[in-house]
């Protein structure tokens, strides 16, 4: 990819900022006082094992759940005090990558990626649709690909095509629900740059849930470690890595870095 920006991390400026958050369903307690800030440029990934509430969390970041308690501002706005519309306004200025990348299997790549763009945008023209369409391709690697099905593609460029529907709006925050999920350690690496690259020239903030650790080390400005609806830890890499606490080491143990 050509023409990366040079990349700054904004310390100053939360676009997400949590504090205090409950959820429980059915009084069974599933995050239990998270506090999270994502900083303007910075990307976090949200380590943590399976049904740890990694995706609860995020639910509420979009609206799609309300916290029990405390506050959660995203782009300025809080979330839970959002009328539907304002959610929708919200909704646009964040990309959310899929676990299954969630392409409309009877549309070629060239309708899948032009689908949201027309939807959102009014009065474009056919020539503005195709140069968005082709400038995502190009970004995400997969420049000669328009007219293919999503079911001639490789779940490594199903995942490309799905993140390039999500670029395509021009999002500021990035979620990626875990990006390299069933992907060979290749592809998962080829993902992992690609977030890498979005970041830098689409200078976007990104939470990547996973529970891949060399998905983790790679992307993640900062990791943040969720066990049980808690963070045990939040830093970069080396920080949580050097961490005392007996639950992160256990992590770590269990996982393969590369
Ligand atoms: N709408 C819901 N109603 C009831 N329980 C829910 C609901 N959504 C999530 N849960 C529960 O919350 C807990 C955390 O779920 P969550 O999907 O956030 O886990 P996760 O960390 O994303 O796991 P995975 O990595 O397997 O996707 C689980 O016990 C789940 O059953």
């Amino acid at each position: 990819m050509e023409n990366l920006k040079q990349h700054i991390i904004n310390k100053d400026e939360s676009v997400i900022s949590i504090t205090g958050l409950f959820k429980s369903f059915d009084e069974v307690p599933v995050l239990k006082g998270i506090d999270f800030n994502l900083f303007k440029g910075e990307n976090i990934a949200v380590l943590g094992k399976s049904g740890t509430g990694k995706s609860v969390l995020i639910k509420i970041i979009v609206g799609l759940l309300k916290p029990d308690k405390g506050e959660v501002i995203v782009l300025g706005k809080q979330v839970d005090k959002l009328s539907g519309k304002e959610l929708d306004a919200l909704r646009i200025r964040i990309g959310f990558s899929f676990q299954n990348s969630a392409l409309y299997d009877s549309m070629n790549v060239y309708q899948n990626l032009a689908f949201p763009l027309t939807m959102n945008v009014k009065n474009l023209s056919k020539s503005e649709v195709d140069y968005a369409v082709n400038d995502v391709l190009d970004s995400v690697g997969l420049a000669n690909k328009s007219k293919q099905m999503p079911s001639d593609l490789s779940g490594g460029q199903r995942k490309r095509i799905g993140i390039a529907r999500t670029l395509i709006l021009k999002p500021e925050i990035m979620l990626y629900d875990e990006p390299t999920s069933g992907l060979d350690p290749i592809t998962s690496a080829e993902i992992i740059e690609l977030i890498n690259e979005v970041q830098q020239k689409y200078n976007t903030s990104s939470v990547i849930i996973t529970h891949d650790l060399t998905c983790a080390k790679n992307t993640g400005n900062r990791i943040a470690m969720l066990h049980k609806g808690k963070f045990l830890k939040v830093g970069t890499f080396d920080e949580v890595f050097a961490s005392d606490n007996e639950q992160v080491k256990g992590f770590f143990n269990y996982n393969f870095i590369q």
